[in-house]
């Protein structure tokens, strides 16, 4: 039996990271993957989603200059773009297991579970190893309700052929909110039902309430306050009700409300690991309570978010204590935050809404950035940028509306994290004209000094 130092139970973000550090300081390490090698980031989200994203982003940036000086008729083939994702992501499997094993993984086809401590067991054949890293990820947490099978999680959405003329989202959460950007801009019938009384409950209340409002003028219609109670097979449309009796017809049904962990059928029980549909305990270095047994990514019991960045952060941090770099407990450096709509939300630390209802603690200033630097900023006037310090003039937080908000949060996400002064700033030079340059100017005279 090959004996291995480190098996990773799953190939995404939360393994493979720490596996290739493995690797490449000589530990002998090995990748069981029962569905697609790289994981749900890789082939089922993130990446397929922003490749479809891609021509939508400037569609929606040519729209801006209609009636000033572009007469646009673009027009985006959902068809055509979704041969082209699943050409260019069909590839990433097979691509990803040679890049894997080059690097000295190797990588084990099949479901796995663990038979004791220091044996993984991938159907049938057993692997005896030092350590073992749980990294199984998530799924759609599909609704238990009648007709519940005449709904499609986001790896089905992700993966459509044809766009559907009218689709009926459950949940206006992540999920929902930046497939719905697509299905709106090709002009299809939108509808959302929200359990909660408002979309992006976790993102600033005046951005959502703005980007809502941009899907309403759009076509959207939003049910607040409605759980979803069944789904309905009517001729070839799907009528859904939600528990007050609300109801709408379309054809085709996404539920996205909300994502649960893969933890069953692991061997966990019988190793005494607790686990819940919310994920894997672990303590502050990342161990369940069987102390060779880890536990990264998406698959952990939480309160940071459950995203691609973090999951391979934990995957470097397991991977240096295995190697004895490292013996600290976990601890995560400020987190952005971004929903890939049109346009772009974005968030940093200290949150908009807490900023605001806490002024002694927190200075808030508001930039009317697309008023303000509408000569640099592609014409989209309605950006809105909120910078968030503190007392003593850090930032500590920041949050944006608008469709380069993924940049601009990076270099925030910078100046936060290394606590930068103003004099720090003023020791840089930028390029320009550049939208980064406006907030570096921004930033300035706000900063502490020195
Ligand atoms: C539609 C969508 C869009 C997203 N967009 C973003 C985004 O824009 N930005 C961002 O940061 N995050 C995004 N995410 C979240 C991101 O995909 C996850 O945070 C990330 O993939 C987590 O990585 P992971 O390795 O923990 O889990 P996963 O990537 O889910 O990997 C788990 C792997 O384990 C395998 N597995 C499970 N059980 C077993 C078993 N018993 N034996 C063998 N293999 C097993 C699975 O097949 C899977 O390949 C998105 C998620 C979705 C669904
Ligand atoms: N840009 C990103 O970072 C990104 C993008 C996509 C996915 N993700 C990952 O996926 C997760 C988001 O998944 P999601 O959008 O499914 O979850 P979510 O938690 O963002 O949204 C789920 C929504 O469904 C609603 N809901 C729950 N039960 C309902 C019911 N019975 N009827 C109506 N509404 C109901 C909830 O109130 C919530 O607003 C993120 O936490 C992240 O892990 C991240």
């Amino acid at each position: 039996m090959t004996k291995y130092d480190v098996i990773f139970i799953g190939s995404g973000h939360s393994c493979n990271h720490g596996g290739i550090m493995l690797a490449m300081s000589g530990k002998k390490v090995a990748f069981v993957e029962m569905g697609k090698i790289g994981g749900t980031c890789t082939n089922y989200g993130c990446d397929a989603k922003i490749l479809l994203d891609g021509p939508f982003e400037y569609l929606d940036g040519l729209k801006r200059y209609e009636g000033l000086c572009v007469e646009s008729d673009v027009k985006i083939d959902w068809t055509r773009l979704m041969s082209y994702k699943k050409q260019t992501l069909g590839v990433f499997d097979p691509i990803l297991e040679k890049l894997f094993s080059d690097m000295g993984v190797d990588v084990i086809r099949g479901r796995g579970r663990i038979k004791d401590a220091h044996t993984v067991e991938v159907d049938g054949t057993a692997y005896e190893t030092e350590y073992i890293v749980i990294g199984t990820g998530q799924r759609n947490a599909q609704l238990q309700i009648p007709g519940k099978e005449f709904t499609h999680g986001s790896s089905h959405f992700l993966d459509l052929d044809e766009m559907p003329d009218s689709i009926i989202f459950i949940g206006a959460g992540i999920i929902s909110m930046e497939f719905a950007s697509m299905a709106l801009a090709l002009g299809k019938k939108v509808q959302f039902f929200e359990f909660a009384p408002r979309a992006l409950m976790a993102y600033p209340q005046e951005y959502v309430k703005k980007l809502v409002e941009k899907m309403e003028s759009q076509g959207a219609v939003f049910h607040f306050n409605e759980a979803v109670a069944s789904v309905e097979k009517e001729g070839s449309q799907y009528k859904v009700t939600s528990q007050n009796g609300v109801f709408a017809t379309a054809d085709y049904v996404l539920d996205a409300t909300g994502r649960v962990a893969n933890f069953e059928d692991l061997g966990l029980e019988e190793l005494g690991i607790k686990a819940s549909r919310k994920g894997i305990e672990v303590d502050d270095h990342m161990r369940t309570s069987v102390s060779n047994i880890f536990a990264s990514g998406d698959v952990v019991d939480k309160t940071i978010p459950k995203l691609t960045p973090t999951a391979e952060y934990e995957s470097n941090y397991i991977a240096a204590q295995i190697l004895g770099i490292l013996d600290a407990p976990i601890v995560y450096p400020v987190i952005p935050n971004l929903v890939f709509t049109l346009p772009r939300i974005g968030q940093v630390g200290v949150s908009l809404d807490d900023a605001k209802a806490s002024p002694d603690a927190y200075k808030v200033v508001n930039i009317p950035w697309g008023v303000q630097n509408d000569w640099v900023n592609n014409h989209e006037t309605d950006t809105d940028v909120n910078l968030i310090f503190d007392k003593k003039g850090y930032l500590v937080g920041a949050a944006i509306y608008g469709s380069e908000a993924g940049t601009w949060l990076d270099y925030l996400t910078l100046v936060i994290d290394k606590k930068m002064t103003a004099a720090d700033l003023r020791g840089m030079i930028m390029s320009f004209p550049t939208q980064t340059y406006m907030l570096w100017s921004a930033l300035l005279p706000h900063l502490k000094m020195m």
